[in-house]
């Protein structure tokens, strides 16, 4: 890639001062806002955090060979050879330098953006295994990893920080994608990690309680996603989820011009005329489900691979991106008719005998373990238990853990509570979050989750389903600051062959 100089890179930022030696026609090598990522010849930004402030490693950055320093503040020590630009809000400007320094690349793609509490990955997922199939090359950027054409890139964050971004836009545009689709978290647009990205497209998937810590209100997490809608590009398209009470929130800035509106219940809010698109089930069962679609005053019938009306709502939108983007509606459904299911979402581990069935899910939210909860008790035969063996991650929002233990207390014919990553959390008082919501009824508790999953798998009788949620994907376990290998997968495995011998 062709470096880019340093007065391209200034000529769009919204600078304070610049100071020291700033020549104009320096190649800069690289932009970071991590002091132990920068290489010789970079530029670094600091951000102040909310752990740390990045303006104490202006020094050790400057060391490692920064030439550049992009701040809020000037440090006490200056060098000569080194060029300080200050700026009002650094994190803004590491989107628009992050931007500059790939080219602009993220102009020539169409960006879709997914955002709402739940179903992001399962929807972009989906979105992107249907658009490539249909013959537009996209790429996929979300929970854990990326997809650059047929390379996986490990991701930390859901969205990640702009040079992340812009960098992985640059990789795809490279390997002639002409779209992406993204899960756009409320962290990330309030972090402005996606400032200045035109959107061609944002899902609004639905909105419920997660992120309080954060956010502190659901108004305040409301204002946070719909930032995604303002961010649509003008000719672009918003598709929401009109059963969800936040849906007119969304798009109040907007208008309906083109906006889509699925639903699969009570609609809360209209779109223009055709625009509206409906799904119901005709064939529910735990692989399958076979839906019939109303759009544009004709029916499709629809067969996908993942159960529950919330996973038809996902299909829905995915559809409705589909035809926003000029696909034709029968190419469309051929394609999510074979589109596989996310890892980790209701992931059906089966024992050698077929016999006891668990499920690994990830729902991590009260509506999501209430949705799911309700879809398994509706699959499973009426005389036959669920099992419900949860918890909730740690240095996260406290107040969805009660709600978490009601969900399942209501729902489930046995709860066995546990540790999901506590984090620097004690893990006992996240259970005793937990079992205020169970109240009254009688649980299980174990600390340790691999202990908690034998007990599940030993309860069940043939028939009986077992539900591990919370972790889904997730491979490991993070306990005071340290991750360690951890599958709810491998562990329900290990446990089923246990019983069977
Ligand atoms: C709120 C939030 O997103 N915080 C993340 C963020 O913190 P921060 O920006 O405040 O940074 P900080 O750690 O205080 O450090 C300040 C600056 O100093 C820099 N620094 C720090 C140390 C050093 O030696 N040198 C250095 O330059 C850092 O790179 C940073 O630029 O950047 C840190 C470093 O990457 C992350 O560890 C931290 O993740 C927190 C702990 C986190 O877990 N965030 C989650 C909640 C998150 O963002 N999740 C959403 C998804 C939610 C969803 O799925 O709905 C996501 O998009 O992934
Ligand atoms: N449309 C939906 N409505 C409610 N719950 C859903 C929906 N889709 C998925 N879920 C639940 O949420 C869980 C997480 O799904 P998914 O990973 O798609 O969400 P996400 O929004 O990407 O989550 P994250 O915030 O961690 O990125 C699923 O395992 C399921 O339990
Ligand atoms: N994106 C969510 C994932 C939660 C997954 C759960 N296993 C946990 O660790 O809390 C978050 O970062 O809050
Ligand atoms: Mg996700």
């Amino acid at each position: 890639m062709e470096r880019i100089k340093l007065y391209m890179l200034l000529e769009r930022l919204e600078v304070l001062t610049v100071t020291g030696g700033c020549e104009s026609e320096m190649e800069i090598q690289q932009i970071t806002s991590d002091s132990r990522e920068i290489v010789k010849g970079g530029l670094f930004i600091a951000v102040r955090g909310f752990e740390t402030d990045g303006h104490r490693f202006i020094e050790d950055a400057v060391g490692k060979g920064a030439v550049i320093v992009v701040c809020q503040e000037l440090p006490g020590t200056i060098h000569e050879a080194v060029c300080y630009v200050v700026v009002r809000d650094s994190r803004r400007s590491m989107a628009q330098l992050a931007k500059r320094f790939y080219h602009d690349v993220a102009d020539t793609l169409h960006i879709i953006g997914v955002t709402g509490t739940n179903g992001k990955t399962t929807t972009a997922r989906l979105m992107v295994a249907m658009m490539n199939d249909c013959g537009i090359r996209t790429g996929y950027i979300g929970t854990g990893l990326a997809l650059v054409g047929e390379e996986t890139v490990l991701l930390g964050k859901t969205t990640p920080e702009a040079e992340v971004l812009h960098r992985l836009f640059s990789m795809m545009a490279e390997r002639g994608c002409k779209a992406v689709v993204m899960e756009v978290s409320s962290h990330a647009l309030v972090l402005q990690r996606t400032h200045g990205i035109g959107f061609t497209g944002a899902v609004f998937t639905n909105l419920t309680q997660d992120h309080l810590d954060f956010h502190h209100t659901m108004e305040r997490y409301a204002e946070a996603k719909q930032l995604l809608m303002d961010a649509v590009d003008p000719e672009g398209f918003v598709v929401v989820n009109a059963d969800d009470p936040w849906a007119a929130f969304m798009v109040k800035k907007r208008g309906n011009a083109d906006l889509y509106c699925c639903t699969v219940g009570h609609k809360q809010f209209a779109c223009r005329e055709g625009m509206d698109i409906r799904a119901r089930i005709i064939k529910a069962e735990m692989q399958r489900t076979e839906v019939e679609i109303e759009a544009g005053g004709r029916k499709y019938e629809c067969g996908f691979r993942l159960p529950g009306l919330y996973n038809v709502m996902n299909l829905l939108e995915v559809f409705a991106a589909g035809i926003a983007m000029g696909l034709q509606p029968e190419p469309v459904i051929d394609c999510l008719a074979t589109a596989s299911p996310v890892e980790g979402r209701m992931e059906i581990i089966s024992g050698a005998t077929g016999e006891f069935s668990a499920v690994v899910d990830y729902a991590h939210t009260p509506d999501a373990l209430v949705k799911v909860i309700e879809t398994l008790n509706e699959l499973k035969p009426p005389d036959r238990a669920l099992i419900v063996v949860f918890g909730c991650g740690g240095n996260r929002d406290r107040d969805k853990r009660p709600k978490m233990g009601s969900a399942a207390a209501k729902g489930a014919d046995r709860v066995i509570i546990t540790s999901d990553n506590p984090r620097d959390e004690d893990p006992d008082d996240i259970m005793d979050d937990i079992a205020e919501g169970v109240s009254s009824a009688s649980f299980h508790r174990f600390g340790s989750r691999a202990e908690a999953i034998r007990c599940g798998v030993n309860l069940m009788k043939k028939g009986d389903i077992l539900l591990v949620a919370g972790k889904g994907h997730e491979n490991y376990q993070e306990v005071a600051g340290v991750r360690r290998h951890f599958s709810d997968r491998e562990t329900i495995t290990a446990a089923l062959v246990a019983r069977n011998a």
